[in-house]
């Protein structure tokens, strides 16, 4: 049996009636989408690391160990995991469409430099299709094309720069380029240049991949438009309610044009809580410093909040026409949410227990970064013990996984995973 065919009918046995279906942050997790560790990330160098979003260069080997056992671990609780180079070469299953996706990343990767684009094109459509997958992830050197195929003086000019196409390391962070949404999802239009090719695997997917293609997927918001928005910024409170931050990877424009997509498209969320973030990178996405780990209950990193919990909070509902919402503006998150999620009471559990040193160093290796595999139930790295003994004197289950080199890159369970299917919550 082909490998899709496997997938097709693991789906047909969960008895999913759509093969997305995310109204919670918290539902128990059925399906997610990882991406383990590649060669990608040992393409990282000192000097291009900033631009590459990376403050460190991860060990490969253990970056691998520790990845497999965090899907392990989702394993072990009953989730399938599903893997994004898996899905993207069992998407390009027929030469038109691997042509089409490798003249697509090649534009976006401005890898015509010097007019190279064609060995490049040719280059990798000799390999298998995973391996020419691996290859568009990891990078292509600029020694990898042999010299006897260079034969015009352009090819043979070397410049300093190593790569004709960039690794992206960042990929282990399936969250940020699409976000699942009810019955749809977003595929971001991402901030920065680093990340901006890794959504269109994503694009491929939905429209060609026999899980999805056929089945009517909303897109409330594509990667064509102009403004950014990233999945760690985008949180899905309940059936009615997102909360999204402005933050320094996602703007006012997108969070607007993404509630009236969802008003006017008739999804069933009803409100958007535009949650403003100090833009910065130790707080990058709303997600690295908030996250639902119960119905009532919440991570979050204390530096966010003015005095008293203050904070700016828009919430956004249908307005009078299709172009425009209602905004109202709120100034303490703790109270939005009471107000939004219609609950009395309202925890808020401090990254590092508050303490001014552990929070700042929890919190810098994603303290506040949880994966709720279901109500109470949450995946965060080991480093993080001040924070986790925190979560547990709250009564919630606290499942660890390694993390010296995974957290090299900035982000935690949660950013480190895209939950394709969640059982709803119990009304
Ligand atoms: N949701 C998240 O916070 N994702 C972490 C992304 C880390 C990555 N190095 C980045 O800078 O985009």
């Amino acid at each position: 049996m082909s490998s899709i065919q496997e997938t097709t009918r693991e789906r047909e046995t969960t008895k999913l009636s759509h093969p997305i279906n995310v109204t919670s942050e918290i539902g128990t997790l059925k399906t997610v989408l990882l991406k383990r560790p590649g060669k990608e990330v040992e393409n990282l160098v000192p000097e291009y690391l900033q631009r590459l979003l990376f403050d460190d260069i991860p060990y490969l080997p253990i970056i691998q160990r520790e990845h497999d056992y965090f899907a392990e671990t989702l394993k072990n609780r009953g989730v399938e995991v599903l893997y994004l180079e898996k899905l993207v070469s069992e998407t390009l299953n027929n030469s038109e469409l691997k042509n089409q996706f490798v003249d697509d990343i090649l534009r976006e990767s401005n890898a015509n430099v010097n007019g190279a684009g064609k060995a490049l094109k040719e280059y990798l459509l000799s390999f298998s299709t995973p391996d020419m997958v691996d290859k568009i992830m990891s990078g292509v050197l600029k020694k990898e094309i042999e010299t006897s195929k260079k034969t015009r003086l352009y090819e043979l000019m070397e410049d300093h720069y190593p790569f004709y196409l960039d690794p992206m390391p960042n990929l282990y962070f399936t969250r940020d380029p699409a976000a699942s949404m009810g019955n749809g999802l977003t595929i971001n239009k991402m901030r920065e240049p680093a990340r901006r090719r890794e959504s269109l695997f994503m694009e491929y997917i939905i429209k060609h991949h026999p899980r999805f293609a056929g089945h009517d997927v909303p897109v409330w918001l594509d990667r064509d438009y102009e403004f950014p928005i990233e999945g760690g910024d985008e949180l899905i409170l309940s059936n009615e309610v997102i909360a999204i931050g402005v933050s320094a990877r996602t703007s006012a424009r997108a969070i607007e044009k993404l509630a009236l997509n969802l008003f006017k498209k008739n999804s069933s969320f009803k409100k958007v809580l535009a949650v403003e973030i100090p833009k910065s990178r130790a707080f990058m996405h709303l997600d690295t410093v908030f996250t639902m780990v119960d119905y009532d209950k919440f991570t979050i990193h204390p530096a966010i909040q003015g005095p008293e919990g203050n904070m700016n909070v828009y919430i956004l509902e249908k307005g009078p026409d299709e172009d425009h919402v209602n905004i109202t503006h709120r100034n303490n998150l703790q109270e939005a949410l009471k107000e939004a999620l219609g609950l009395s009471e309202l925890i808020l559990i401090p990254c590092g227990g508050g303490d001014e040193i552990a929070a700042a160093r929890e919190q810098w290796n994603d303290g506040s970064n949880t994966l709720a595999i279901a109500p109470g139930v949450v995946v965060t790295y080991d480093r993080n013990y001040i924070s986790n003994q925190l979560l547990r004197e709250h009564g919630i289950e606290v499942i660890e996984v390694l993390s010296s080199e995974l957290s090299r890159g900035r982000g935690g369970p949660r950013c480190m995973s895209m939950p394709i299917v969640r059982e709803d919550l119990r009304k």
